[in-house]
């Protein structure tokens, strides 16, 4: 049975369409592809198409794509209704919560207000702590809103943490680690269990062999 993955296109893409290389799936036209969005590989009975983070999560939930590649970023603050299968291990960075060094946010009393990109971690953070406060949504440049005053601090992904630095905000926190995610279409775990488990396998094989290449 044909089998369709959703990849999310842009900073992920390399990543995975070169773990999806090392597991042996012909996927060499993703990597000179201009402007097309949908692939046939040219090894096995699967095409693959290019989304937006968030998009991947909706093809997978209604079915149109049988897996999925997301961060788990998109993950914890979107839907839920898929199974997640596989760590790849890849794309890894955190969630932080971080502010200008001046602010000692956690203990601030009074109105609190966070800028961020992904409004439901950074709810789920605070109700962990028991701390009631006001979440503005941000599209982007989060580590601007409370240079210019908008919130008090951030809840926003770090990776290098060279845009914190250089926009002289420091981290507070760690919220939780980030990595990519195999996820799978409820319907076709079941109805295409022997295919699903074949890819799911093949790139667990080689996320264990890079895991052991880094002991
Ligand atoms: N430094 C980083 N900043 C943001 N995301 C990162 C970083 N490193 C890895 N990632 C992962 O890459 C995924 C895709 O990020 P990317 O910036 O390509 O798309 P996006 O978040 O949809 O933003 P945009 O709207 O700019 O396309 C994120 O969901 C996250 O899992
Ligand atoms: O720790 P670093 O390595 O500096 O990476 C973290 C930065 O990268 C992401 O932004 P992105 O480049 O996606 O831009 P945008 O969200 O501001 O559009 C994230 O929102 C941080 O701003």
């Amino acid at each position: 049975m044909s089998i369709s993955i959703a990849l999310t296109k842009g900073r992920l893409e390399k990543q995975t369409v070169a773990m999806l290389e090392e597991s042996g799936y012909g996927i060499e036209k993703l990597k000179d592809k201009g402007r097309a969005l949908v692939f046939p590989d040219t090894k096995k009975d699967i095409r693959y198409f290019l989304v937006k983070s968030n998009d991947c999560i909706t093809y997978v939930e209604h079915g149109v794509a049988d897996l999925g590649v997301v961060g788990k970023d998109t993950l914890l603050e979107g839907g839920k209704d898929y199974y997640e299968m596989l760590d790849l291990n890849i794309g890894k960075c955190k969630f932080i919560l971080a502010s200008l060094p001046e602010i000692d946010l956690l203990n601030k009393v009074g109105h609190i207000k966070i800028g961020t990109k992904y409004p439901n971690v950074a709810r789920a953070y605070f109700n962990q702590k028991g701390m009631d406060v006001e979440i503005i949504k941000i599209d982007g440049s989060v580590e601007l809103s409370p240079i210019l005053g908008l919130c008090d601090g951030i809840v926003d992904i770090m990776e290098t943490g060279t845009t914190l630095k250089e926009n002289g905000l420091v981290v507070l926190d760690d919220v939780c680690p980030i990595s990519v995610r195999v996820i799978v279409n409820k319907a076709s775990f079941k109805m295409k269990r022997d295919e699903v488990m074949t890819i799911i396998e093949d790139l667990e094989r080689i996320v264990k062999k890079h895991a052991e290449g880094n002991q």
